[in-house]
């Protein structure tokens, strides 16, 4: 395995994202054969051509501060390992809004404040919306899901038709979607405490199959669950690996695509023969079985048959492929982030035990024997306090995911070029100690009625965390009210504790984070049981009801 680093892009699960800081190692089953001294030669030999001319054209206009890197490699050694986030942080400390960082010619920036951010990839959209191009999961396997998908026409057209289906205005109708997954959840906690995890990942998967397909998730073992996981695992392990792992020549050197299969070495193309068929029947096999149940006629309502009611008699190729990709992008998509929000609001309500007990008083003035549903959201001014601080420290993708300048730029007096990765560096914004002073503790006061409304508007951590302009998240409405419901029925229904060991001695959870691109705890210790004996009979209740076929 050859290691070297480099800013190209890489994917996690379903997202593509810039290596923020990694190594990315060339693994040489990927069938290009080459040994550690040849890839350094030729990477050397690249970088120093492609950096040279980019450098001669660049001497006489500024760019913005950053650690200096080495001649031609640039900051090739600056670049981290593991939580890539916090070496972010430490630079945004250190040079302020903008940090320039250039690693083997190709620029990097990270935009460590919202007013940057909003500045380029909001106000500038027109030129700061694109992607870094993924050659082997786009071009090689044919994955054309809309996080990877360049700035252009089907984009547009993809993003239009979820922000119709994904938009404030359309959450109301999931909200009994939503309720249904909720319960179940509860259920399974209280059956099976020590799988909460596997919970977890399940609720993320079914709520958006029952959204985006109408597809009921009725068992661990269901089909399109298992397939989207294996999916998702295929992207981040081989398709697109995350540093230290690895990334396929074909991405660093795109040409190679078009290489005869005949050729030695050129086995990357059947491996993206192969994992592609897997990732068309990931996207093709639940749309399929949308349209078999309209033709029975016994298709929940859902984001796919709505818009392909709508297109009854007139359905045209282009929209058909639209409406396909769009989909599995949502589903594709919230599997690992909303995975990573409710880990992190369990792990909060076991951290902060005072904080959430306050929640859980006003609570139950306003719920007694029965179910939070969402028309009680407006009576609960603290639980909100809650989330949006719960929003704030998870920060679940804390470098946001790369996009790509389209044209050279200047800002502020300096120069940024064409093609460089642009990295919202949402992490340094919810850490920001202006704003939130002691950012590292969880206080949910920082939001409630003792603060002034501009100050409350300007903490609201949902301007940041779901992205920027033309990128930014389409399911976050949806996110946002499902993590609301989960933190209010957990809350109302269960005891969350750290778990203890034989003797009755309280195990403190030890969090890791190991993941590159999503801040997602590892698995920690904890324990879930009814409040009461009213409350396992009042869960249960509500999960016979809701979900009848699924005991
Ligand atoms: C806590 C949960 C979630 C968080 C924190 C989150 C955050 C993000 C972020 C930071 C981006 C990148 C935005 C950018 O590039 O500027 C993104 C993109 C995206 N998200 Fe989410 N997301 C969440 C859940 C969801 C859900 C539930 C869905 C769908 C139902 C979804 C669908 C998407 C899609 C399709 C994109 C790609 C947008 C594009 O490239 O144009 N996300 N999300």
């Amino acid at each position: 395995m050859v290691n070297f680093t480099t800013a190209q892009p890489y994917l996690h699960r379903a997202y593509g994202s810039l290596s923020s800081g990694a190594v990315i190692s060339l693994p040489t089953h990927h069938g290009m054969g080459l040994s550690v001294f040849d890839a350094c030669v030729i990477l050397g030999l690249v970088a120093a051509i492609l950096f040279g001319i980019r450098r001669s054209k660049q001497t006489r206009v500024v760019v913005p501060p950053g650690p200096k890197g080495l001649p031609l490699l640039g900051n090739v050694l600056d670049l981290p390992t593991s939580e890539p986030y916090l070496a972010a942080l430490k630079w945004a400390k250190q040079y302020g809004d903008i940090t320039y960082l250039h690693v083997c010619g190709l620029s990097v920036l990270f935009l460590n404040s919202s007013e940057v951010a909003m500045d380029l990839l909001d106000k500038r959209g027109s030129i700061y919306s694109d992607r870094p191009p993924l050659v082997m999961a786009t071009d090689l396997c044919g994955y054309e899901v809309s996080p990877f998908q360049r700035y252009g026409d089907a984009h547009r057209r993809q993003r239009r038709l979820m922000q119709r289906a994904l938009g404030a205005p359309c959450i109301r109708t999931y909200q009994p979607l939503l309720e249904v997954e909720t319960r179940a959840l509860l259920h399974r906690l209280v059956t099976s405490p020590e799988e909460y995890d596997r919970h977890i990942l399940r609720y993320a998967g079914a709520l958006t199959l029952l959204v985006v397909y109408g597809h009921k998730v009725t068992s661990n073992d269901d089909g399109f669950l298992t397939l989207g996981n294996y999916c998702m695992d295929l992207l981040a392990n081989d398709i697109s690996p995350a540093p230290p792992k690895g990334v396929w020549a074909v991405d660093i050197f795109p040409s190679l695509k078009n290489l005869p299969d005949w050729v030695p070495f050129t086995s990357f193309k059947r491996k993206a023969a192969t994992w592609g068929a897997k990732l068309s029947t990931f996207c093709d096999a639940p749309y399929a079985e949308v349209k078999e149940k309209m033709k029975e006629g016994t298709a929940l309502p859902s984001f796919c048959s709505t818009l392909l009611e709508e297109e009854r008699g007139c359905l045209t190729a282009e929209k058909e492929y639209d409406i396909k990709w769009a989909a599995n992008s949502m589903f594709a998509a919230s599997m690992d982030t909303v995975g990573t929000a409710m880990r992190h609001l369990i792990l909060l309500m076991i951290l902060f035990p005072d904080k959430f007990a306050k929640a859980r008083e006003e609570l139950d003035r306003v719920v007694q024997g029965r179910m939070p549903t969402f028309a009680d959201r407006p009576f609960l001014p603290y639980v909100e306090c809650i989330l949006s601080e719960v929003l704030r420290w998870s920060c679940p993708v804390p470098l946001n995911l790369p996009h790509r300048l389209m044209e050279d730029d200047h800002y502020r007096g300096y120069f940024i070029p064409k093609g460089s990765f642009v990295v919202a560096n949402i992490m340094a914004m919810t850490r920001d100690e202006r704003l939130f002073p002691d950012p590292e503790a969880f206080i949910p006061e920082r939001y409630d009625a003792s603060v002034d409304e501009a100050t409350r508007k300007a903490r609201d951590p949902r301007q940041w965390i779901f992205g920027f302009g033309r990128r930014r998240c389409p399911g976050l409405h949806l996110v946002e009210s499902s993590l609301w419901l989960s933190l209010v029925s957990i809350l109302g229904n269960l005891e969350a504790t750290k778990a203890t060991d034989a003797h009755g001695n309280i195990i403190e959870p030890e969090v890791k984070f190991e993941n590159m691109i999503f801040r997602m705890p590892s698995k920690f210790e904890c324990n879930f049981k009814p409040r009461s004996e009213d409350h396992a009979s009042l869960i249960l209740k509500a999960f016979v009801e809701t979900s009848p076929a699924d005991r």
